[in-house]
């Protein structure tokens, strides 16, 4: 804010008479040694509320102008002495100097200056000058400082809010003076604001509606049609003035004032401009929701239940600092922001009071390490300093246990079926917006086209495209990969190959189910395939082969894979090398919900699909959900396949080491996977074993504060035999099942419900999501239990065919004719009677 340049100033802090200077929101002291102590209780009164300036010159120890900055002092007068002792530890623009060498400074206070028409010289820009007035200053005094841009400092007891008082300065007709109009009626323009600075309208006021204003603490206007008017005299909206000041440059009022009633606009909103939103309108609500609520509100449930409102605000901070996308960051600090200001309204504080005191703390000289506190630092594995020193033998190793990445335990034997139901529930998708992001992202790609797929890589991939798609034959500098890739992706495309075309059902089907009646099948591939390949938490190069592998098995004739470009508008060269391999048409540089729309409805430079396949986002899976409903589209996908996840079953055979290392495996891959352990007969110390290693083998890992956020909802379970741990993995229907166990095989006969298995000790999940040859793409979320992974009939549709000769017809007419009559559908029976006539006419 720029105040009126004019401050009033008080010899001692306890004559400060609040509502003197309200108005103003300045004030400046004179501190003594005497008088820090009541000075810096006085700031910490009205620190808040209002600027207050110290005059420090007579204070002797320098700790005490830091401590006066401290609390809250906007600037402090200091002397050339005293700046030289602090200037090293505060920033300069929170002195003052005394005295003409403060012109060294962003600003100088010039004292007890006679005449003040000479200190033009020493008011030039860029310094500020506080000017102190003579012992009985007049108007004219004050207004010629004003004029030379300069603050003057006004002994308190000369000013006045009463215009009729001719004893003192009316404070109104300074304010009057010192501000400037280049409107030809003369009047001032003037913002009215709320306390927080939220623009509530813009209006005109006069030199009379000042003082006015001033006079009665109230918003009076200037109405160009009706004269002075008193805000709210007949809508009863009135307002009480909290602060009046200036714009830069001094040509605009600014009216803080505190709105009672609808609100400003006369169309009953608290703006002109429209209702409040997002803080503001959260603030309204929740102090509407305290006076009374409407039946069942949650917030009204909060109010009243402070052990729900504790937790809920601990649970939502957990949730933000697992977070790691930008969307997901914002989703858990709004909620954080919701609980942490319905705990402040029910305590009686406003948003204003909390913005108040982050301006305090941004005040501050001596700022606090930061550092965080006990159990807080030892969850994260930080080392806290030790604060005092106890003579106290150390607590036992508590906080580095609650550091302990580990997964919560329970026995399966001792649960109810609805415990082990809440147990082994996946962490709640937050996509209660999604929809709300992705359709018009979808439908701006369906109706501008490239031009839309150029705006979003630039919002959401940060990338500057020409064309969003790179058209086969992909240029060699495009795919310059090391050997040691290329032997290891050349490998994994043989396997992966390998395993897709013995899959495959050439030959054709042929059935005689009646004599003369013959069934077949054949198989033809889909001819265009769109394959979304993630490429934002981790870019998946791997992904690219486990679709596009099978794309090329099937001869699927327009392969177009998709993946977000990197932030220099380029694609990973190993994705461009695997796309070259499996004959790719296209590569689509786009992510998220907009290459979805592109390979769903094509755009200019993107063919459009008849299939979208492969993992990604919420985003992702959202779009996909939305295009294969779109009729029109004309497009199907493969499944839903979001966060990874695992499940692992171990016995008294599985070796600790590897089993935590396949845990861990999937728990890196983002916070929202999920890793489940069974255990079969482990006896506690076996289990710990496991435990150890989790914790042992995650605090080495470079992700491991993703890992701690996806084993923060991961779980063990002990089972007494395999049975009882298979029906649970059953019910779970995990994407991955590792077997760790006696006898795997024969335990892998009693999977009902997986994405892909891995039987035993040599067979570590990730080499399923590499090389091994079976696919990676695969249905998440327990849809394991109604869905295959990706596979070669994927990419496949499979055609019947029906061939009778006249022998068929005559062998199965009979019973289509019955079956025809019960639907009463008749063109259906008279297509075989007709037949049958014929051939008994020609017989
Ligand atoms: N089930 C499987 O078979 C399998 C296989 C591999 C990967 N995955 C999973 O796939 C997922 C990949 O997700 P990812 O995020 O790393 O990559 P992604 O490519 O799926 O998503 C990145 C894109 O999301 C979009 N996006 C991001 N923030 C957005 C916002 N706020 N609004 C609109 N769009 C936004 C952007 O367009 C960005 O390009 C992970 O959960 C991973 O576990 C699953
Ligand atoms: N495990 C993931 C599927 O859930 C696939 C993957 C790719 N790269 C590494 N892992
Ligand atoms: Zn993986």
């Amino acid at each position: 804010m720029s105040p009126i340049p004019f401050i009033p100033t008080f010899a001692s802090p306890l004559a400060i008479e609040t509502k003197d200077i309200a108005v103003i929101g300045y004030f400046a002291v004179t501190v003594t040694d005497d008088t820090v102590k009541d000075t810096t209780a006085s700031i910490a009164t009205y620190g808040n509320d209002y600027g207050v300036y110290v005059d420090v010159t007579a204070v002797s120890d320098v700790s005490s102008i830091e401590t006066l900055l401290n609390e809250g002092a906007r600037v402090a007068f200091v002397t050339v002495d005293q700046l030289a002792q602090l200037k090293d530890t505060i920033d300069a623009d929170r002195f003052a100097v005394v005295g003409s060498e403060g012109a060294q400074l962003p600003c100088a206070k010039v004292a007890n200056s006679k005449d003040i028409r000479t200190l033009g010289k020493v008011l030039n820009d860029p310094f500020h000058t506080y000017i102190q007035l003579p012992e009985n200053p007049t108007q004219e005094d004050i207004v010629n400082v004003m004029k030379l841009q300069g603050t003057a400092l006004v002994p308190a007891q000369f000013l006045t809010k009463d215009p009729k008082d001719e004893s003192k300065i009316s404070i109104g007709k300074l304010i009057a003076e010192g501000i400037v109009t280049d409107r030809t009626d003369g009047l001032y323009t003037t913002l009215v604001v709320d306390e927080a600075g939220v623009a509530l309208g813009l209006v005109y006021s006069s030199k009379e509606s000042i003082i006015e204003t001033v006079r009665s603490g109230t918003g009076v206007y200037q109405s160009r049609k009706r004269g002075l008017w008193y805000k709210g005299a007949t809508s009863g909206d009135t307002q009480e003035l909290v602060r009046i000041d200036t714009d830069c440059d001094g040509d605009c009022l600014r009216y803080v004032v505190r709105q009672k009633g609808n609100g400003f606009c006369h169309l009953k909103t608290s703006s002109c401009f429209g209702p409040y939103d997002g803080l503001r309108a959260l603030e309204k609500t929740l102090l509407a929701r305290k006076i009374s609520s409407p039946p069942g509100s949650y917030t009204s449930r909060l109010f009243n239940d402070e052990k729900l409102l504790r937790a809920k605000i601990q649970e939502e901070a957990e949730e933000l600092c697992t977070a790691t996308t930008k969307e997901e960051i914002a989703f858990e600090a709004a909620d954080v922001i919701y609980f942490t200001l319905t705990r402040c309204i029910a305590a009686g504080v406003s948003l204003s009071d909390v913005e108040k005191n982050l301006d305090k703390k941004a005040r501050k000289v001596k700022r606090r390490k930061g550092d965080a506190k006990g159990k807080f630092a030892a969850k994260e594995g930080i080392k806290v300093e030790e604060e005092k020193k106890e003579t106290a033998p150390a607590a036992p190793k508590v906080e580095e246990e609650e550091g302990r990445i580990t997964m919560k335990r329970f026995n399966a034997a001792e649960a109810t079926p609805a415990e082990l139901d809440e147990v082994l529930r996946r962490p709640a998708q937050k996509n209660k917006d999604i929809n709300g992001i992705v359709v018009p992202i979808v439908e701006a790609v369906k109706t501008r086209g490239d031009a839309a797929l150029l705006e979003y890589a630039a919002k959401f991939d940060r990338a500057t495209l020409t064309s969003p798609v790179l058209n086969a034959p992909f240029a060699p500098e495009l795919m310059q990969i090391d050997d040691e890739t290329k032997e290891a992706i050349d490998i994994s495309f043989e396997n992966i190959r390998k395993f897709h075309a013995a899959q495959g059902d050439n030959e054709r089907l042929q059935v005689e189910t009646m004599p003369g009646v013959i069934c077949s099948r054949f198989v033809r591939p889909i001819e265009r395939v769109g394959l979304y390949v993630p490429g934002g938490t981790a870019v998946l190069p791997s992904t690219t082969m486990m679709l596009g592998v099978p794309a090329l098995v099937a001869g699927c004739k327009t392969i177009v894979i998709a993946s977000p470009p990197r932030s220099d508008g380029s694609i990973s060269p190993e994705i461009v090398y695997i796309a070259h391999r499996v004959g790719a048409t296209a590569i689509l540089l786009a992510g998220g919900a907009q290459a979805v729309a592109a390979l769903a409805y094509g755009t200019e430079s993107c063919p459009k699909v008849d299939k979208i396949l492969g993992p990604g986002n919420q985003f992702v899976t959202a779009a996909k959900m939305l295009v294969s409903n779109d009729t029109g589209a004309g497009v199907s996908i493969d499944m839903p396949a979001g966060p990874s996840e695992v499940l692992v079953i171990a016995d008294k055979s599985a070796n600790p080491a590897f089993v935590a290392s396949d845990l861990l495996s999937q728990a890196e891959h983002g916070v929202d996977s999920q890793v489940i352990l069974i255990t079969v007969g482990l006896d506690e110390s076996q289990i710990q074993a496991i435990e150890d290693q989790v914790h042992e083998q995650a605090m080495a890992l470079p992700r491991v504060k993703i890992v701690r956020g996806s084993i923060a909802h991961s779980v063990t379970l002990q089972t007494k035999d395999i049975k009882e741990a298979m029906r649970l993995s059953n019910i779970y229907a995990p994407e991955h099942l590792i077997l760790h166990v006696e006898d795997a095989e024969k335990v892998e006969d009693l999977v009902e419900n997986a994405g892909s298995v891995f039987v035993g000790q040599w067979t570590p999940e990730s080499v399923g999501d590499y090389s091994a040859g079976v696919n990676h793409s695969l249905p998440t979320y327990g849809y394991a239990k109604q869905y295959s992974g990706v596979n070669l009939a994927s990419f496949q549709k499979h055609i019947t065919s029906s061939n009778l000769s006249a022998e068929g017809i005559r062998n199965v007419g009979k019973a289509v004719m019955r079956l025809a009559k019960v639907e009463e559908l008749e063109a259906h029976r008279r297509a075989v009677e007709i037949r049958l006539e014929y051939l008994d006419k020609t017989a």
